[in-house]
């Protein structure tokens, strides 16, 4: 759905991006992650058509981004990282006036706010101004005035800073209805703890250079089962090693294990059962959840 072949941008000065190449695919929602001043935004502006890179190439839905600026507004939905809202018109007219920009027709106006602030739940804010509206809600307007053309890409810069930790929860809710309706969500945060709730892909930018790119949510089949025994036991990777269909990925102790099973529920089951034949005193036995802060900071820490 997205592709980002060796882009580079230059500040007077500054490479802030530098030969950043990535593919995301169709559905999917990708935290962009990185240290203060990485490119996050720079790389965010670029993809929605905003700056010009010195060289590379940004592909979205088959859009060439630089050669095409114009239609690539048309199929995505930008969120910067500071946005305005005009304090002087009310909600329903905000997005009035971002649904004509978008082409929308005016007889269509109508149906597209309706739609758009019943997904955002603004239905009931539409004759305020944004000035009256808290910090969660003007977010909300600012995301419907971002998504209210129904963009297949939705790219969102800091969408979560400054909102607490329910509308931060609302947001992830959010994503994942978009991300329902078939859009492909690409979103900045320092937030990590949250990203995890939504995020099927991470993608950590460090000065400028993409260091690297994982899959947050692999498919739970293939997640690695941490074993824990009641207490220690000799040769514990022998007797692990001999089970079929079970790849030790480390045992560093008599006690616990980390194992990657292939197979489904079924093989779970087999496995346990084999585990309790070996007569090992079995107290823990289920995926490991993984956590995209220890990811990311195992990241950071080892490109530097
Ligand atoms: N308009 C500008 N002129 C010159 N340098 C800039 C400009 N905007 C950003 N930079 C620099 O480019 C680099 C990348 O900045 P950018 O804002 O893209 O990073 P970021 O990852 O979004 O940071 P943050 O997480 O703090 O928002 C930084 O070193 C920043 O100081």
């Amino acid at each position: 759905m997205i592709s980002v072949d060796k882009l580079i941008f230059e500040y007077p000065g500054l490479r802030a991006l530098d030969d950043v190449s990535f593919n995301i695919a169709a559905g999917s929602i990708t935290a962009l992650v990185g240290p203060n001043g990485a490119g996050k935004t720079t790389l965010l502006r670029c993809m929605a058509a905003l700056d010009q890179p010195v060289s590379g190439a940004i592909n979205i839905a088959g859009i060439d981004v630089l050669e095409q600026p114009r239609d690539c507004h048309r199929i995505i939905g930008y969120l910067s990282d500071f946005f305005g809202l005009y304090q002087r018109l009310t909600v329903r007219q905000c997005l009035h006036y971002v649904a004509r920009a978008q082409g929308i027709i005016a007889a269509d106006c109508p149906a597209a706010i309706e739609a758009v602030s019943r997904r955002l739940h603004i239905q009931d804010r539409l004759e305020n101004s944004p000035a009256e509206l808290s910090r969660g809600l003007r977010q909300r307007v600012a995301i419907a005035q971002a998504i209210i053309h129904r963009p297949p890409v939705v790219l969102l810069d800091e969408p979560a800073s400054g909102l607490d930790p329910e509308a931060r929860h609302e947001l992830a809710e959010l994503f994942l209805d978009l991300q329902a309706q078939g859009m492909t969500l690409l979103v900045s945060s320092h937030i990590l703890a949250e990203l995890e709730a939504y995020c099927t892909d991470m993608l950590v930018l460090r000065q400028g250079k993409i260091v690297e790119q994982v899959a947050v949510k692999a498919p739970s089949l293939l997640k690695p089962f941490k074993l824990l025994l009641a207490h220690p036991v000799e040769n514990l990777l022998q007797r692990l090693q001999s089970l079929p269909d079970v790849k030790v990925l480390n045992s560093d102790d008599k006690q616990q294990a980390l194992l990657q099973l292939n197979g489904d529920a079924a093989q779970q089951h087999q496995v346990l059962k084999a585990l309790i034949v070996l007569d090992l005193p079995v107290c823990e036995f289920a995926p490991v959840s993984s956590n995209l802060q220890d990811t990311y900071l195992q990241t950071i820490r080892h490109s530097s």
